[in-house]
């Protein structure tokens, strides 16, 4: 499988770059001049620039006002709605109503597949939408609403409605300032706001400056959700509609082959490095009545953003590795996946949860009764534009410098704190040895990129060396079509994975850089045969039906993939 990606480490020259071949690149930074200088205007006409001298009174590093950002949305008096209320309580369907009678709207979500539910819903009802995410541009003739990942959430437009869905995800370590530019940036007439009430005193706080009207609603959850007082003890327990929770994927597959050797059930998995699709289409045969899958065995990846017909949900454990150490669930994660038991309006209209040890049955239960602790502080992060000011008076710094510089020197109000980017640091430290301009260096930094995944950081570091140096990066160069196969061991899934993290990586620079990354077709169609290559080695593994295998593998995919797809294979 690896020799798909012919990763090299390292390219012994560095070309320069050609401009010829970033000639769109010219115009969008004569833009980005001028809009400098108007920030340069917004932020006060006390404060002396010069870009010439090198000297300035500017302080780059104060973001203590950050609502002054948004002039679009500043010059607007908005009327912001809060819905808040446990999980299954009806805030997002509100909010949705609300959007989709608008004559122009935005939504706003942390996920992919959130954005794909609502454009499905709104062209469903008749209500033309795009859909942006840093993947995907699906344009709708007439559309004047769109559904956006939050990252993607557009403040140089006007529109009469916009919702920010999870908008607790402000106080988010490395994500929160994507909210917290949503908040604050979104220029509209109403502003709707869903998620966990802990975020209410904190953003009540943060609207106290911009002048907008805000109103609280709270919610109740729509359909009972029932602690259990006993365990799940043995696995002969297992139900249909049961969905056990673990957190790494060792034990996702672990128990998915413990449950289906029972004999009685087979199961979906949804775990976060599955690719969107693939977790989307798990979801659709578990929630399928009369497919095979009728058990779930998911991360906290199902915690937000699946519709999931779940009866009960069972705790496999209640301790999570969060990168650095082992540490018990937080009280909001646990009422987060607790919570997606028994959704209204599906066929187990009462939630369960327990846990399959007893001896943590005690903590599930006070987590469940436990509000969530009060946000204090919403994530913010310098913009673009702040950088490249502050780099033009300190032109030999580079991007990993000028970071850290923000990072150690920022003034923030105490409604915020600077979030976390450990990932941007590590990218800057490979692409600052490129000779690229500001602007390029900071794409890839906040490109899709899993630097803790090598086969990942690899095709970055590739795709970065390939651009700087050629201003051309074709697919074909590192990586070839019609060898990808369906995984027959753990460790080949896994691979599969992270191929798939370096396909859609293209995809999303191919929509940044047009002309540099043309293969965007050949990459969209190979991560598609990534979806389904994993998907089919799900179906092998475990006990199988007799009849469980409908046709053959590549007999499935061709019927399954386009005409345009299939010639890749
Ligand atoms: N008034 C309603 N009529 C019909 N269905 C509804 C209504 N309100 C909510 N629902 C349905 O109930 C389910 C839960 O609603 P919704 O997704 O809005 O909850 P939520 O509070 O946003 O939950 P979460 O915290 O999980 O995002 C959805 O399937 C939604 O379509
Ligand atoms: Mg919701």
């Amino acid at each position: 499988m690896a020799s798909s990606f012919l990763l090299r480490r390292r390219v012994s020259s560095l070309g320069v770059v050609s401009r010829s071949l970033h000639g769109n690149m010219e115009h969008r930074w004569l833009h980005l001049e001028s809009r400098i200088e108007a920030l340069v205007t917004l932020f006060g006409a006390t404060r002396k620039f010069s870009s010439g001298t090198g000297t300035t009174k500017f302080d780059f590093t104060d973001l203590t006002c950050p609502h002054t950002w948004y002039p679009n949305a500043r010059r607007k008096h908005r009327k912001v709605i809060l819905h808040m209320g446990p999980t299954n309580s009806g805030k997002t369907h509100n909010a949705l109503k609300q959007l989709q009678s608008s004559s122009s709207g935005i939504y706003c979500g942390p996920l992919r597949l959130l954005a794909w539910e609502v454009a499905k819903r709104l062209n469903k009802a008749k209500v033309p939408c795009d859909l942006i995410t840093g993947q995907e541009r699906e344009e709708v003739d007439g559309a004047k609403h769109k559904a956006v990942t939050v990252e993607m959430a557009d403040v140089t437009s006007d529109y009469q409605c916009a919702v920010i869905d999870e908008i607790q995800m402000l106080g988010c370590r490395t994500r929160g300032f994507s909210f917290t530019r949503a908040l604050l940036g979104i220029s509209a007439d109403e502003l709707h706001l869903c998620g966990d009430p802990a975020a209410v005193p904190l953003i009540q706080e943060i609207l106290r400056v911009t002048g907008d009207e805000v109103e609280v609603q709270f919610y109740e959850r729509l359909s009972p959700l029932v602690p259990m007082k006993v365990p799940l003890g043995s696995f002969s327990n297992i139900q249909t509609g049961d969905c056990i929770v673990t957190f790494s994927r060792r034990d996702i597959y672990r128990l998915k082959r413990k449950i289906e050797n029972g004999g009685k059930h087979r199961c979906s998995v949804v775990y976060g490095s599955l690719p969107p699709e693939t977790r989307t289409r798990q979801a659709t045969m578990f929630n399928d009545t009369s497919s095979d899958f009728d058990v779930l065995v998911a991360s906290d990846a199902i915690g937000m953003g699946l519709n999931l017909n779940i009866s009960r949900i069972i705790f496999s454990t209640m301790k999570k590795f969060d990168g650095i150490e082992m540490r018990d669930l937080m009280v909001p994660e646990i009422k987060q996946i607790a919570g997606r038991a028994g959704r209204y309006g599906s066929k187990f209209p009462v939630g369960k949860v327990t846990c399959i040890d007893a001896e943590d049955l005690p903590l599930l239960h006070s987590s469940l009764e436990s509000p969530s602790p009060t946000l204090e502080r919403a994530g913010l992060f310098p913009t673009f534009d702040l950088m490249h000011m502050y780099s033009r008076v300190h032109p030999t710094n580079s991007l990993h410098q000028i970071l850290e510089h923000f990072l150690d020197n920022a003034k923030l109000s105490e409604n915020y704190f600077i979030v976390d980017c450990e990932e941007m640091l590590k990218v800057a430290a490979v692409i600052d040895e490129l000779p690229l301009g500001l602007h390029d260096k900071y794409l890839f930094c906040i490109s899709p990129v899993d630097m803790g995944d090598e086969i990942s950081s690899q095709g970055l570091t590739q795709f970065a060396q390939n651009y700087a140096n050629k201003g051309i990066v074709r697919l074909r160069e590192i990586f070839t079509p019609g060898t990808l196969q369906v995984p027959k061991t753990q460790t080949a899934l896994k691979e599969l994975e992270s191929i798939h993290k370096v396909l859609d990586l293209y995809v999303w620079l191919s929509f940044r850089l047009e002309d540099s990354f043309p293969d965007h077709e050949l990459a969209s169609s190979q991560k598609a045969i990534c979806n389904l290559l994993i998907e089919e080695f799900l179906e092998r593994l475990g006990w199988q039906k007799p009849k469980a295998r409908r046709l053959p593998s590549r007999a499935r995919m061709n019927s399954l993939l386009s005409k345009d797809i299939r010639q890749h294979l």
